[in-house]
This record gives structure tokens, sequence and C-alpha cells, in this order.
């Protein structure tokens, strides 16, 4: 038996930290959506080991990685005999605030399920899914949600579909603890995420105004270290784009109306050594 699956990465439309907990992680709320840009994973049923090949040689396929990780907890868990072969084709670059591990992890818990036959609750797999890493549930079922806690309380929201999206890497990542660890509080002017949340449930985010309600509250904690992630954004800015950092950086995102503006921008960002890829949010 054997099953190929698509693991997308996700942009963060709306980023807030509402708080920080006794364990040291903080309880945001957040809008995510994916889109499309994909890892590519293949599953393999096996006599009774897990096997992970990766095409990223930099990315070690023991198991420090998150796609071994998720299927130790479920072998482990559930007693499972069998073993699985795994190949992990990375495209989505890795620390970019894009949820590769995570996504890569979901899609993994996703075909073991049916390789090794589990019998698992939705509400079950959701907990095994927050313990990989907390935006490991979103990718579950993917689409655009709000999440919630430290990001692993998922509520669907109407979709967004077709929005045109450049994204634009530096070529470095960005490591989530240390932003996370550069957070004071209290935060000034606190933002609220009623006003893109109605937009979206009403099916108006595909206008002008709207992009305007995109925030993340990590860019005034990262912009200011790496100036290359800031420059990233005065450039979309400037060539019109509503443009944010997503997650913890260091991949900005711009969102395009129009071809002429996507042609635009691809002649700009061509003058730059950044990497940058076209795609559109993915239900
Ligand atoms: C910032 C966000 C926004 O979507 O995404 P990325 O930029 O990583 O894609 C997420 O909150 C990242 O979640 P995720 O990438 O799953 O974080 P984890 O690996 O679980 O956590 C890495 C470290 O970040 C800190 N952390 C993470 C999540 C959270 N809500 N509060 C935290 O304080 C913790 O110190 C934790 O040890
Ligand atoms: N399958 C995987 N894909 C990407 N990164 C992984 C994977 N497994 C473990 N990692 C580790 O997880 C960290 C976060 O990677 P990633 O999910 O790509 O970034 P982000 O959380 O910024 O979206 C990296 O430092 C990487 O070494």
């Amino acid at each position: 038996m054997k099953i190929n699956l698509k693991a997308p990465a996700k942009v963060n439309l709306f980023l807030e930290i509402t708080g920080k907990r006794p364990d040291g992680y903080h309880n945001l709320e957040t809008i995510m959506q994916t889109i499309s840009l994909y890892d590519e994973l293949s599953f393999e049923l096996s006599e009774s080991a897990i096997e992970l090949e990766c095409s990223d040689k930099n990315l070690a396929s023991d198991e420090s990685n998150i796609v071994f990780k998720a299927a130790k907890v479920l072998k482990e868990r559930y007693g499972v005999k069998a073993g699985v072969k795994i190949f992990l084709k990375k495209e989505i670059p890795t620390g970019a605030g894009l949820g590769g591990g995570s996504s890569d992890a979901a899609a993994a818990l996703k075909a073991l399920v049916k390789i090794w036959k589990l019998n698992i609750e939705k509400e079950e797999l959701q907990n095994i899914a927050s313990k990989l890493g907390a935006d490991v549930p979103f990718f579950l079922t993917g689409g655009t949600a709000l999440c919630e806690a430290i990001g692993d309380i998922v509520t669907p929201l109407k979709a967004i579909e077709g929005i045109g999206i450049v994204l634009v890497n530096p070529g470095f990542g960005v490591p989530t603890a240390g932003v996370y660890k550069k957070i004071k509080f209290p935060l000034t002017n606190q933002r609220k995420i009623n006003k893109i949340k109605t937009l979206i449930c009403d099916g108006s985010f595909n206008t002008k105004d709207a992009f305007d309600s995109c925030f993340n509250r990590l860019e005034e904690f990262v912009l200011p270290d790496y100036p290359q992630i800031a420059e990233i954004k005065q450039v979309l800015t400037q060539l019109g784009c509503a443009s944010l950092m997503s997650g913890s950086g260091a991949t900005v995102y711009g969102i395009f109306e129009s071809a002429s503006q996507l042609k635009n921008i691809q002649f700009k960002l061509s003058e730059y050594p950044w990497k940058t890829w076209t795609v559109h949010s993915v239900l």
C-alpha cells in the first residue's frame, strides 16, 4: 500500500499575542491560510521500522525530523507492528514562517492513520497533533481558520479562495523560539481580530480595503534585528501590495490584485537576490 500526499505551506493573515502562559508559551489569535506551495510526501507500508528519506540533505531525516516524530508517536501509542518507508520532498523553505514542518507532520498523521488502519477519533488526533507542534492541528484541515490558545484550537472560517500572493524569502531562517522570547508585555495598541474575521465571514476579504486589516504582532520583534526582512516589506509596500511577515519570519508576503500588478512586482523583485514564489490561497 502506498499513499502520496501534498503538504501545503501557510501564511498568517492576522497574528496578535494575547498573553503569556505559566508554561512559557504564548496565547495568540491568528488567522492562517493554506497556500499553493507544497512539500510532497510518499508513504509505503513496510515490515516493522520507520524509515525516512528527505530530499533536502541539510534537514535531518532521523528522529529529530518532525515527520519521524509523528510516525513514532502513532506507532508507540497504538502498538503498531508494521513499519513505513517515507520519502519527503521539500519545497517549502525551512524556518521560514510558512509552517513547512508542521504541515509535513499533519500529512504524516493523516497518511499513517490510513496505512496502519488506525481507528482514531478526530479529537484524539488533534491532541496528538498539538503535542507535535502548535501549528500542526491547523494543517489537519487547512484552508482558512482562526487558531487560538497556543495556535492549536482551530475554528474553520469561510474559505478565502484564489487570492494572489507573492512570497519573498531572504534566504535565511528566523528561529521561532527566539522571537517569542523577545516579546515584552504590556503590548501597546492591542489589535482586535474582529474586523478581519467579519470580512472573511462575509466573503468580503477580496477587497483592497480589507487587506488593511492584516496584522502581525511579531514583526516588531523581528524587523529591527533583520534589516533584510524589513527591506522586503518596504519594497512590497512601495509596489502597492498589502504586505506582511508570515508567522515568525523570515518570509514576507504581498497580496496582489491583478496580472499587471504582478508583472510589475516580479520585474522589481528580479533586482534582488531574494527567493520568490507566486502562489494563491487554497482550501
Ligand atoms: C509563529 C507561528 C505562527 O503561526 O508560526 P511559525 O512562524 O513558526 O511558522 C507559530 O506560533 C509557531 O508555532 P510552532 O512553529 O508550531 O511552534 P513550536 O515549534 O511548537 O514552538 C517553538 C517555540 O516557540 C515558542 N512558542 C511557540 C508557540 C506559541 N504559541 N508560543 C510560544 O511561546 C515556544 O518557546 C516553543 O518552544
Ligand atoms: N520536516 C521538516 N521540515 C522542516 N523543518 C523541520 C522538519 N522537521 C524538523 N524541522 C525543524 O523545524 C524547524 C522549523 O521549521 P519549519 O516548520 O520549516 O519553520 P516555521 O516554524 O518557521 O514555519 C527547523 O529548524 C527544522 O530544523
